[in-house]
């Protein structure tokens, strides 16, 4: 097998959920070696449940994930950390670890049982901080720091885990529209320059449009997916909004409120 083939994520036969209830099923679908792909969809579509599946951390309701030949919940966790760093939003509080040692934390993978850094560690920690434009941080707590840094510290540790895939749940929340920004710019640059298989997760429909090649998107069960021009095409992002107060525009590529709900700025008597 190609190495492009050893980076690649494929799902068969996937039916996930939980007991009781499931999210989707019968999605075959795979994740290519230098691509940034978006996974979108409503609140409580599954996104999170998808990528925590991929990691190993929940099990499917049927079918499997594969990493290259192997079945994901057949790999020890230290092979998938070999292969697949996860930034998550649970990771964002880390206490009082310095920004240095939170990176560190990325070569868990390949360090001893001590969890001693060699120089090689060390060399790797301080290129990651440096791809991120984090390079002067390394002393500084990460609880001193803000949404942003703090998030860039954690694809930080992300690339100090030199894995070939990344996922990532919901970068840029909680981050304002610039950092958003940097942020996907910088996902798309290590995918595209440094040939990672990046899938995250989220709501910024302007990113997934502006930045992504490819967008997965669940949709009341169902798998979509294309690049952002097909999806647009094809109606697929209109449907995110059939039933609420907004629709997308495919024209401007942007949403608005339904001339409906839009309020009817000054037609107000004031009274004295
Ligand atoms: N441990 C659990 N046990 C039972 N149901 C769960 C569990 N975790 C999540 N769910 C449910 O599964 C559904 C999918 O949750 P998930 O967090 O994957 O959605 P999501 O697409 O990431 O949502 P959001 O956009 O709001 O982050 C939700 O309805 C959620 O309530």
């Amino acid at each position: 097998m190609s190495e492009a083939e050893n980076d690649t994520i494929r799902l068969q036969g996937l039916a996930l959920g939980y007991p009781g209830r499931t999210l989707f099923e019968n999605v075959d679908l795979s994740f290519g070696r230098g691509e940034l792909t978006a996974l979108i969809g409503r609140n409580g579509t599954g996104k999170s449940t998808l990528l925590r599946t991929i990691m190993g951390l929940l099990r499917p309701l049927r079918g499997s994930i594969l990493i290259g030949q192997k079945s994901v919940h057949e790999l020890p966790q230290r092979m998938i950390a070999a292969q697949i760093s996860f930034v998550s939003t649970d990771d964002v509080r880390m206490g009082h670890l310095k920004v240095y040692d939170v990176v560190g934390l990325g070569r868990a993978p390949y360090t001893n049982w001590i969890g001693r850094l060699t120089d090689a560690d060390r060399a790797a920690v301080e290129e990651s901080l440096r791809l991120v434009g984090m390079e002067t941080f390394g002393d500084k707590g990460i609880d001193t720091l803000s949404d942003g840094e703090r998030q860039r510290v954690m694809i930080a540790r992300s690339l100090a885990q030199d894995t070939p895939m990344i996922l990532l749940d919901e970068p840029t929340a909680f981050l304002d529209l610039p950092n958003k920004y940097e942020i996907g710019l910088l996902l798309r640059s290590l995918a595209h320059n440094h040939g990672k298989t990046i899938l995250f997760s989220t709501h910024d429909l302007n990113i997934t449009l502006d930045l992504c090649d490819r967008i997965v998107m669940i949709d009341r069960g169902k798998f979509l997916h294309g690049t952002p021009d097909e999806m647009i095409a094809n109606g697929s992002i209109g449907h995110l909004f059939d039933g609420t107060s907004i629709r997308f525009d495919r024209e401007k590529g942007a949403v608005s409120l339904t001339p409906e709900k839009k309020p009817a700025f000054g037609q107000h008597t004031v009274k004295y």
